[in-house]
């Protein structure tokens, strides 16, 4: 597999290994930033939430408490009969209507089951007594679960008969010495307690109060409140049954009530419930000045802060992504288009072209790569240059030997024939002459008898020497059989042929061969060819040896000419 496709296989795998991990921890670090922002989100608006509904109802709660404690309002509770005290237990009551935030009041005594009470409108100043409660009468059935509980103050939400409106009310006991003279208190309008509670248009927030039985007190839906709860029996209450199907998230509700109500710090917890069929954060938190628990449900998609920063990866992605693609744009540069310039040379040199251009590629390591191949290269090359000229001087040096005599150094008969056949073409181009001598030494067999071989060898290597020494520098001289000669004369007349010829019959004449204790001497018949005319090698050889015979006929050690002979 190519390198480039190697790399660009594992840039992919990186990639996608990179995004997928890089994706992986976005969504869960975005995931538990959500988690743990909404976790804090939601305790805060729980907290927000309990100061903002608890602050009006503690305010009510305190005065309504104070008044329970007014001496003028036991004193009637004891002798409401007694008009004087009714006057001043009156007065107590008007004063407290002014404060209370609903300028309202009501006292309701235990011993007369008489209910007093006095509205914004102060319309009943003056006669404050509104009716007789009755144990029998359904609407009246709050005062005596008040007054059973024995709780000091409680909140209930219910219809005010008279004016035709719901209130939030505070009924606070009326005690004297362990003895329960009656409830009093104030109410608040419930559709202004509402709007400023838990009506407040929140976006993905709602909220909920809840009593201890897990009656649902407040809510901005008011047909979900279960109004009057204290005068029902638990079984009739309408219940967060109504907000939440699940029975495990009901049941982990229960328990988390019962363990912020233990801790009575005004802890929040948090838990994920299904909410009407979608997952909600549930902050709840405990009101113990009320007894109640506040239940607020976040939408799971308000709480992702981090919602808006999916492109975060995405923008990850590209720059990884541009960062290969420069990597992989750096390695053709750098690694993989050099290596494949010095393979298009290498294919080059294979086929035998060493004279390409050296091209130094790259960079770093790349470059020093290039630079010992071209080096490798030129090594080669002046190597195979070296080689090409020992190979050339070893093969002229044997075709040279292939011409060459080796006992006289002279030509032999092949580099004579050679030498006779360019001298004939020459001649056949440019004209001029040439002519032969033919020599042979006389009688040397006996030599070889009388002397010994080696003794003839130095004879014939004499006569060698007396050719060379006496041949122009353009003559060829060589050994053309055994005791055979031939020299070659090119530019040349007979009569200077004939007269070399003598002089070097002469010459070998005069030779003295030293064989052991004795000289001895030998001489030469030679035949000299000058052709006239154009002739034929062959021609021209069989001129020249017929001449040599016939010096040979003549006596031997003399010179004959072609012309002579015939
Ligand atoms: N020592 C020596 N003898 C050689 C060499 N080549 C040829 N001979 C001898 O030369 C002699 C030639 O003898 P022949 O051809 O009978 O002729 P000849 O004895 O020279 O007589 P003519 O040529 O008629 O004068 C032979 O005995 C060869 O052995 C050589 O290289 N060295």
């Amino acid at each position: 597999m190519k390198l480039s496709v190697r790399f660009y296989l594992l840039m992919t795998a990186i990639f996608l290994s990179f995004s997928l991990v890089s994706w992986l921890a976005f969504s869960d670090m975005v995931n538990e930033i959500n988690v743990l922002w909404g976790k804090r989100f939601a305790e805060r608006q729980v907290l927000f939430d309990k100061h903002r509904t608890l602050s009006p109802l503690i305010r009510e709660i305190k005065l309504a408490r104070q008044m329970a404690a007014e001496p003028a309002l036991l004193e009637m509770a004891l002798h409401e009969n007694d008009a004087a005290v009714r006057r001043r237990a009156t007065r107590v009551m008007e004063r407290y209507r002014f404060d209370f935030r609903d300028h309202s009041y009501f006292a309701a005594f235990a011993r007369s089951g008489n209910y007093y009470f006095n509205d914004s409108a102060g319309q009943y100043s003056d006669r404050p007594y509104r009716y007789t409660l009755s144990p029998h009468e359904k609407r009246d059935y709050w005062f005596y679960a008040t007054m059973k509980s024995g709780v000091d103050y409680q909140v209930n939400l219910d219809p005010d008969v008279h004016l035709g409106v719901v209130k939030v009310w505070i009924n606070v006991l009326l005690k004297s010495g362990g003895e329960v003279l009656g409830v009093i208190g104030t109410g608040i309008d419930l559709t202004e307690f509402l709007k400023e509670s838990v009506d407040i248009n929140q976006p993905g927030v709602d909220t909920f109060f809840v009593d201890k039985s897990l009656a649902i007190q407040l809510s901005a839906d008011p047909k979900l409140i279960d109004y009057a709860s204290i005068a029902k029996t638990v079984g009739e209450r309408i219940k967060i049954d109504v907000l939440f199907k699940n029975p495990e998230d009901i049941e982990r509700l229960r328990q988390t009530a019962i363990d912020l109500e233990k801790h009575q710090g005004g802890e929040v917890s948090t838990l994920w419930v299904d909410y009407r069929g979608e997952k909600r954060l549930l902050g709840m938190a405990y009101l113990p000045e009320v007894g109640w628990y506040d239940l607020t449900l976040m939408d799971e998609s308000s709480l992702q802060v981090l919602r808006g920063f999916t492109w975060l990866p995405l923008l990850l992605g590209t720059i990884f992504l541009m960062a290969m693609l420069i990597l992989g744009f750096l390695l053709h540069r750098w690694v993989l288009n050099p290596i494949a310039r010095l393979t298009k040379a290498t294919e080059h040199i294979q086929r035998g072209n060493y004279d390409i251009e050296p091209p130094i590629v790259g960079k770093g390591e790349i470059s020093a790569l290039s630079r010992s191949f071209w080096q490798m290269v030129e090594f080669v090359r002046n190597a195979n240059v070296e080689l090409e000229r020992k190979v050339n001087e070893r093969t002229q040096d044997l075709l040279r030997l292939t011409e060459i005599d080796y006992l006289t150094g002279l030509l032999n008969r092949r580099g004579m024939t050679d030498k006779l056949e360019k001298e004939v073409a020459r001649q056949a181009r440019q004209g001029g002459s040439m002519g032969l001598l033919l020599l042979d030494l006389d009688h040397f067999k006996q030599v070889n008898d009388k002397y010994g071989h080696a003794a003839g060898d130095l004879a014939i290597c004499a006569t060698a020497n007396v050719l060379r020494s006496m041949k122009r520098s353009y003559d060829y001289a060589g050994r053309w059989g055994g005791e055979e000669f031939m020299l070659l004369l090119p530019e040349c007349n007979e009569d200077e042929m004939v007269a070399i010829a003598e002089r070097i019959r002469e010459a070998i004449r005069n030779l003295h061969i030293e064989a052991g204790p004795r000289n001895f001497s030998f001489t030469v018949s030679i035949g000299v060819h000058f052709p006239s005319g154009p002739q034929t090698l062959d021609a021209m050889l069989q001129q020249a040896d017929k001449a040599l015979y016939a010096a040979k006929d003549a006596g031997r050690d003399c010179v004959r000419t072609s012309r002579q002979q015939s």
